[in-house]
């Protein structure tokens, strides 16, 4: 039986993948940062955070690889490198350097791109990534504040920002089944084709998908190969029954923090203020004083915590707001400052007795899973496909992190009214 090790670039894509492996039948366990010590776990699937999508390569290269030390300490034998859905990344990486050096670490030459997740809208086509019925280049991904994606055809992506030839598997031989994929992956092989991208226009490809790479011991992609994946592996039908239990969200005092700046979060967080109390975050509040700052905003959360749904502090802003913001303030410094604001208002509403957090975007959750001091999770039900509940192994805090276009726009209200205290 093998035993899958997963290196997430960030924190709501590890939730998003561990989502799917239990759903699809693998006992998961999810752990963010690589763990201090060699205890073993016990979990078919190990899903290892980092929040290595923006850092700079040399450090993404040495998170991953110390993840994948311990993953294979664990006793893993077949490793996913999870990115996001939309390919986030840049010219110099981090997608292709991650890949090049877990390549390497294995003694592997080739491996797979696949990054669709069809339920959410992201289908590969010729190697070319779509979201919902946009180029991934056209979609609201070209103004994203860390990663915008102005291409969309994955083999030249990939080229660009790693070192080797790369290929498409055509939906025409997806359609044709396991074995003509494998037979092209083989003719790939001899051509010194390192990366093959595979397209999926649907949730029958990702099945065919992971019948053909039962054996590969490096994938790398979305969360949706994990469907086809755990579909080959699973052997326990009441996996997704247990998850439930063990990650439903307990805790009576609620947040809702939004940092993400996708089209989606923005139609969620217009749609919230209309129901809850709302807040938006000053930036060059958080630029001067962020701790006195965060302790203004958790007086506001606490004495806005007695209504039905919790309150919601956001710096979520469109296109063209974030543009004058990062024009003034300059992108990485604002990006950072609102980043440690968050830190410190989740930090704060922890000590003052708060035990669910509820947070859109990727980045913005990793800095308040750490900050919260949160080392792994217990994957629980789901609220959207990608998004589930997750419960801290040690502390009693129920967490449900959203990757910034994940999510209908009710996200924050049925969080909270579908999982009652
Ligand atoms: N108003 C804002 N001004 C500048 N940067 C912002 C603002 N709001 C959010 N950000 C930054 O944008 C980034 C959004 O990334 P992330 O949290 O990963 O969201 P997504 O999941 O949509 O990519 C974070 O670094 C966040 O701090
Ligand atoms: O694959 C995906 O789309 C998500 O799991 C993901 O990685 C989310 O990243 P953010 O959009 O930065 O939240």
């Amino acid at each position: 039986m093998s035993r899958l090790g997963v290196i997430a670039d960030d924190f709501t894509g590890a939730t998003d993948i561990a989502s799917f492996l239990v759903q699809n039948g693998l006992a998961t366990i999810q752990f963010n940062g690589v763990p201090q010590g060699d205890e073993k776990v016990n979990a078919q699937a190990i899903v290892v955070s980092l929040k290595s999508r923006s850092c700079s390569p040399a450090q993404a290269i040495s998170q991953s690889l110390a993840a994948l030390s311990w993953l294979q300490q664990q006793g893993c034998d077949r490793f996913y490198f999870k990115y996001c859905s939309t390919f986030d990344s840049t010219a110099t990486g981090n997608i292709g350097p991650v890949t090049d050096a877990l390549l390497a670490a294995l003694d592997e030459t080739l491996t797979v791109i696949s990054p669709a997740l069809p339920v959410n809208g992201r289908t590969v086509y010729q190697g070319y990534l779509f979201v919902n019925d946009q180029l991934l280049s056209d979609s609201g991904m070209r103004h994203h504040p860390v990663t915008p994606m102005t291409d969309s055809y994955l083999p030249r992506l990939m080229e660009q920002q790693a070192h080797g030839k790369a290929a498409v598997i055509g939906a025409t031989t997806l359609d044709r089944g396991a074995g003509a994929v494998r037979e092209q992956l083989t003719a790939l092989a001899q051509q010194q084709v390192r990366y093959v991208v595979l397209d999926a226009l649907h949730e029958q490809h990702l099945l065919v998908q992971g019948e053909a790479l039962r054996e590969m011991r490096l994938v790398t992609g979305g969360s949706g190969l994990a469907i086809g994946l755990a579909r080959q592996w699973a052997n326990n039908s009441t996996v997704n029954l247990q998850a439930e239990q063990a990650g439903r969200p307990r805790g009576d005092r609620a947040v809702v923090i939004s940092g993400s700046c996708s089209q989606m979060t923005n139609r969620q967080v217009s749609a919230y203020r209309q129901q809850a109390p709302a807040r938006e975050v000053d930036v060059e509040a958080c630029l001067q004083q962020v701790e006195s700052y965060a302790q203004l905003l958790c007086d506001w959360v606490e004495a806005n915590t007695h209504q039905p749904l919790a309150p919601l502090l956001y710096a979520t802003a469109d296109a063209q707001q974030l543009q004058t913001i990062q024009q003034r303030y300059g992108a990485a410094r604002s990006s950072e400052a609102v980043e440690q604001l968050f830190a410190a208002v989740a930090r704060e509403l922890k000590s003052r007795g708060w035990q669910r957090f509820i947070v859109a975007g990727g980045e913005t959750s990793g800095v308040v899973a750490q900050s919260l001091g949160v080392t792994g999770f217990h994957i629980g039900p789901t609220i959207s496909p990608g998004v589930p509940w997750v419960r801290d192994i040690d502390q009693p805090l129920s967490l449900a992190l959203k990757s910034g276009n994940f999510g209908d726009e009710q996200f924050f209200a049925r969080a909270q009214t579908e999982f009652p205290l």
